[in-house]
């Protein structure tokens, strides 16, 4: 049996607040063609893990492995409430750094139809509902050249339909054969994924605590 090696893999994984331990020794695997959830209580440390395998906090103990880059999905443009900054802007920002502009706005057209906010290019965030917002950053995130896309799932301000959207839009990322790992909170969310790795005061706990 072939098996396809991880989009990336950590292990050993140990990261301090100002000297207070939050994880703990934690490893996992994000496989192609999968979505994992990364549950736990609050403070058990998700936000932390996937900004580590993020690459945007640096391991105190650990490694981070990734044969491809890795798309972040903000909650949030990283820009002032006051700019009108819009739908298209956000998800353009993905696109940064490539060289071809007609192939950015090929992908940055399909990534906005991917998370249904085609004729909504124009709209300023600011105009748009709280589903929507997160559906603009998650199209920056698929817009971009990165074969691991990793969110921060918002805990609570989404409905049910929403959740449920954005679940179907991770699952096709994943059937077109990427890694996602997800935060998630709700119970749904954490059946619906192919894989789940949960974390218990900064420990990885359950059947598997490194795949
Ligand atoms: N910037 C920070 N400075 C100091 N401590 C922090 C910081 N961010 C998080 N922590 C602490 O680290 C621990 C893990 O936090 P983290 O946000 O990673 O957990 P989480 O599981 O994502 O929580 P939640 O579900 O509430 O978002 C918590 O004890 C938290 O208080």
């Amino acid at each position: 049996m072939v098996t396809t090696p991880p989009s990336l893999s950590a292990r050993g994984l140990c990261f301090a607040y100002d000297g207070h331990d939050v994880l703990h020794d934690v490893g996992l695997e994000l496989p192609p063609g999968t979505v994992t959830a990364i549950a736990g209580p609050n403070g058990s440390g998700k936000s932390t893990l996937i900004e580590i395998l993020a690459g945007v906090r640096t391991p105190r103990a650990g490694r981070v492995d990734a044969d491809t880059p890795v798309a972040l999905v903000l909650q949030r443009p990283a820009a002032p409430e006051s700019l009108p900054v819009t739908v298209h802007d956000v998800v353009a920002m993905g696109t940064w750094g490539r060289s071809r502009r007609r192939d950015a706005r090929a992908a940055i057209a399909e990534a906005i139809a991917a998370v249904d906010l085609a004729g909504f290019e124009r709209r300023p965030l600011a105009g748009l509902s709280g589903g929507q917002r997160q559906r603009a950053m998650l199209a920056q995130g698929i817009v971009q050249d990165a074969r691991v896309l990793l969110l921060d799932e918002p805990a609570a301000n989404l409905d049910a339909a929403s959740r449920e959207r954005t679940r179907q839009i991770l699952a096709d990322q994943a059937a077109a054969g990427r890694a996602v790992a997800c935060v998630s909170h709700d119970e749904a969310s954490i059946a619906a994924a192919d894989r789940v790795v949960r974390l218990e005061a900064g420990r990885r706990v359950g059947a598997s605590t490194t795949f």
